[in-house]
Parts: structure tokens; C-alpha cells; sequence
């Protein structure tokens, strides 16, 4: 193995001692703590490990997390009532509601009526729109803490090939628009991609939001390229991501581990957001690079 180990778990943990740091000036200045409201519906137990995880280290940065369990016939109405009183309740900076909601329940008519100032996911069409129009909004966590980890390796992404593999709503689409926005050269395959392997060798930068255990073999991939892992699967050789690390790690230049990597970037730049969120809810000035 030759690839450096992009190591995301101590990246995330420096984010959110930095977040942490300045609760402590927010709360002296709006006279009160930033607060994530997170609501999960039934008990899907890979999303109840998540949600006790964002609870904790929301405690942890010195936020209030208020923690709504519902139960899995909820009806839609029920899940739409919370929402209007989470965007009503002044203690509330941030709202994430935990996806996949149960298939009764119209997850667009959910995300629609989230406030777009307490969308602290991100996921909501006026947010999407705003980041695809170049205006300050709240990007999606995963591609954001993606993102992160590839300035800090790389600089400047100016000029660079990348390619994103999916193109879904939630990580694909926004991580493109940010690369986009960085000045890569972005090339977005998905399912439909002829020849994926063609694009690949090209790419000095390759995110894999796939959802395929070991999905990116080594041998496609342009020596000394850097590689993002989004890939959360659960096989019975515990948590694996999208790209094969194996093959991979002899070819590339750096790549993300799964576990270690984007995930634990995701719940940093929620706290990021969620802290952002708060200071323009109250009022309260942020420095722009303050994180
Ligand atoms: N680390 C983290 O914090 C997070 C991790 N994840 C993980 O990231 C992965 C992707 O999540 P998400 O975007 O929600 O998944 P989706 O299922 O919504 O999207 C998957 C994308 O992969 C594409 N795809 C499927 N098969 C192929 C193929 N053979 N070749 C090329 N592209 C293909 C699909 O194409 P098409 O559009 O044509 O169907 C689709 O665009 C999952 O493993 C998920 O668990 C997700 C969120 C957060
Ligand atoms: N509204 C909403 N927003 C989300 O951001 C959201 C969601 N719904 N639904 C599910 C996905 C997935 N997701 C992850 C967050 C953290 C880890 C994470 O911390 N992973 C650890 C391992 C955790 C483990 O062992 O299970 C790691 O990769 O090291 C993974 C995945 C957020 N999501």
C-alpha cells in the first residue's frame, strides 16, 4: 500500500473543538445556546446510532439538542405538525429530520416544509437553489465535509479532473456543484454511465457516493489521484465503503477509510451549520472563515 490514509475521523474532531469554541461567544451575544432539533421516525437501527451519535456530540460543542422520537405509523400530518413547531420554537436553529422516513410519509412534502433558515441539511429546494445559483444557503454536510477534506489535502482544486460517481439529491448533485464552484473540471457518472473506468483514468479527484460495496476497483482509478469514500454499506464483514481500499490504496495518491473518513465529516459540518444557522437566526455576527 502506498496511498496516504485520509484520516477524517481526527479532521472532524479539530472541526468540532473549533465549533466549540465559539458557542461560548454566540451565547453571550443572543443570550442563549445554538439548538439542533433531529427527529427520527420508527427504529430503523442504523439511524438510531446516528441519532444518539449527532445528540452527543451536539452536547459535547456546548449546543442544545432536542431528540423527537416518533413512532413508525406516524401519519404524514403528525411528522408536518412537529415540523411547524420546531420552525416556530426561537430555541431551535436547526432542524434534521433523519432519512429514510417509512414509506407512507412523502419525504419531499417533509423537506418542503422545513424552514430554509433552519435547514441545516441542506436538502431543501430553495437551499439547492441557492447553491446552484451561487448564494449563501446551507450546503448538504456529506459533499461539504467532503469537500473539506479534499482542500486540506490539496489546496486549490483549480483546473483539477474530478469525478463524482451519483448523482443523488443528497451528496452527488451538491458535491458536483461544489467541486463546480471550486473550479475542477467535474464529470458526473451514474448508473447509466457507459464505461465508467474511461472517466476514471483521467481524475485527479474521485468521490464514490455509489452505494456498492467495493464498487471503484483500484485498476480504473489514475495513479497518485486522491479518493473520497461517501460509501456507508453494512455487509457481513462489517462497514465497507464504495471503493475497493485494497486495490485502491496500491494505485492512488490518498483515500478516505470507511469507517474513519466522510462519516464522521458529516455530523462535524451539521454542528457547523447548525452553529452558522444560530447566528444569522439571532442576529449575531460570525467571522466569514471563522470555520
Ligand atoms: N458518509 C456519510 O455521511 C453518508 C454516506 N452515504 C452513503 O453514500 C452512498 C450513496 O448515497 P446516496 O447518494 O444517498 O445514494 P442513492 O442510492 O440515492 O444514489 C446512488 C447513486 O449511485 C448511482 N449508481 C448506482 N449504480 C451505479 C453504477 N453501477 N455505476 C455508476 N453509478 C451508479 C445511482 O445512479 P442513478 O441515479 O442512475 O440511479 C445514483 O445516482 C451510500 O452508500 C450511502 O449509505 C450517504 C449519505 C451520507
Ligand atoms: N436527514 C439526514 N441527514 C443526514 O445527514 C443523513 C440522513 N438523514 N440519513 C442517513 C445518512 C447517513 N449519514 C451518516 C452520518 C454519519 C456517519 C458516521 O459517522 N459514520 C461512521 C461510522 C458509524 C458506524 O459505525 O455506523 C464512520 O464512517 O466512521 C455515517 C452516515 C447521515 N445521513
Amino acid at each position: 500500500m502506498t496511498a496516504e490514509i485520509i484520516d477524517g475521523k481526527a479532521f472532524a474532531a479539530g472541526l468540532r473543538a473549533r465549533i466549540a469554541t465559539l458557542v461560548p461567544a454566540f451565547e453571550a451575544a443572543a443570550g442563549r445556546v445554538p439548538g439542533l432539533a433531529v427527529v427520527l421516525v420508527g427504529e430503523d437501527p442504523a439511524s438510531a446510532v446516528y441519532v444518539r451519535s449527532k445528540g452527543k456530540q451536539t452536547r459535547e460543542a456546548g449546543m442544545a439538542s432536542f431528540e423527537h422520537r416518533l413512532p413508525a405509523d406516524t401519519t404524514q400530518a403528525e411528522l408536518l405538525a412537529l415540523v411547524d413547531q420546531l420552525n416556530a420554537d426561537a430555541s431551535v436553529d436547526g432542524i434534521l429530520v433523519q432519512l429514510p422516513l417509512p414509506k407512507h410519509i412523502d419525504e419531499q412534502a417533509v423537506l418542503l416544509r422545513i424552514s430554509p433558515e433552519k435547514d441545516v441539511d441542506g436538502f431543501h429546494p430553495v437551499n439547492a437553489g441557492r447553491l446552484a445559483t451561487g448564494l449563501e444557503g446551507f450546503v448538504p454536510c456529506t459533499p461539504l465535509g467532503c469537500l473539506m477534506l479534499l482542500q486540506d489535502k490539496l489546496g486549490s482544486l483549480s483546473g483539477l479532473d474530478a469525478v463524482v460517481i451519483g448523482r443523488s439529491n443528497i451528496v452527488g448533485k451538491p458535491m458536483a456543484a461544489l467541486l463546480t464552484k471550486a473550479s475542477a473540471t467535474v464529470t458526473v457518472a451514474h448508473s447509466r454511465t457507459r464505461n465508467l473506468p474511461h472517466y476514471l483514468k483521467h481524475a485527479d479527484i474521485v468521490v464514490a457516493a455509489v452505494g456498492i460495496p467495493h464498487f471503484v476497483k483500484g485498476e480504473w482509478l489514475k495513479p497518485g489521484a486522491t479518493v473520497i469514500d461517501v460509501g456507508i454499506n453494512r455487509t457481513e464483514n462489517g462497514l465497507v465503503g464504495d471503493v475497493d481500499f485494497e486495490s485502491a490504496a496500491s494505485v492512488v495518491g490518498a483515500i478516505t477509510p470507511v469507517p474513519g473518513g466522510v462519516g464522521p465529516m458529516t455530523i462535524a459540518c451539521l454542528l457547523r451549520n447548525t452553529l452558522v444557522a444560530a447566528h444569522r437566526n439571532a442576529g449575531v455576527a460570525l467571522e466569514a472563515d471563522a470555520i
